[in-house]
């Protein structure tokens, strides 16, 4: 669903930033609590067409906005600042168009992006399938053999008629060596610990926690640095 007023064109967003923009102790993941530290992040939320993408994003960027109504999405972007461990992020989600398996897979989704929300209904076993599908379409277009991704069940509210069990969202995420959640933009329930999760992925991915220095005998053994 597209909301005009929270949204904007993405097209020539790309080229920007897909590395922090932050001062050098952000780079070495710096979680001094350094109010100066601000780093860009880019997320793409993926999935079936109404599972409730685009409602979990206006929730998330503007509590208390659930719509009833279903408004197809073509694109939209939300910006929003979040604080995680001391470092301040801009993040520029983007809620992409409900995809099936014949979809094409732009390459806007793959270029410069950091982490990835895969949502399915819990109502839909169908969209449930699609998760995987995205996923392997994401490592084959990047490359790579692991993607920064959070699966979320949406939907959770109608659990009178779900199709997923909670297992097998947890099984599947585990699969994909991502994180799980289930979350109601409906009774607004757990919607902010989605970009929690996600956070957490991306800082152990972008900005892992200087390595400790290897010590000697004589130092572990006064207590040394
Ligand atoms: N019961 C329930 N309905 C929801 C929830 N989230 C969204 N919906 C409804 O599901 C329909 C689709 O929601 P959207 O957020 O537009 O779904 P979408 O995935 O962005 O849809 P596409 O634009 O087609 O990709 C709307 O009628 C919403 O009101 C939820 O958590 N619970």
């Amino acid at each position: 669903m597209s909301r005009p007023n929270q949204s904007r064109n993405t097209a020539g967003a790309q080229q920007q930033a897909s590395k922090p923009t932050s001062n050098a102790s952000a780079q070495q993941g710096g979680s001094s609590g350094n109010s100066a530290t601000t780093m860009k992040r880019k997320v793409l939320i993926m999935g079936s067409r109404s599972v409730g993408k685009s409602s979990l994003a206006s929730q998330f960027v503007e509590p208390n906005s659930f719509n009833e109504s279903y408004y197809p999405t073509i694109e939209s972007t939300h910006t929003k600042t979040i604080k995680h461990e001391g470092i301040t992020y801009d993040c520029e989600i983007i809620d992409t168009a409900g995809q099936d398996e014949y979809s094409l897979f732009n390459h806007k989704y793959a270029v410069g992006i950091h982490g990835y929300i895969l949502v399915y209904s819990i109502a839909s076993r169908q969209s449930f399938e699609m998760i995987q599908t995205l996923h392997d379409k994401i490592l084959d277009f990047q490359g790579v053999d692991k993607v920064c991704c959070v699966v979320v069940g949406q939907k959770c509210d109608l659990n009178g008629v779900r199709q997923v069990k909670f297992e097998e969202g947890q099984a599947l995420a585990k699969k994909l060596h991502a994180n799980f959640i289930e979350t109601s933009a409906k009774d607004n329930k757990n919607i902010t610990d989605v970009f929690d999760l996600l956070m957490v992925e991306m800082r152990k991915s972008f900005n892992p926690p200087p390595e400790k220095k290897k010590q000697g005998w004589f130092a572990s053994w006064f207590g040394g640095a």
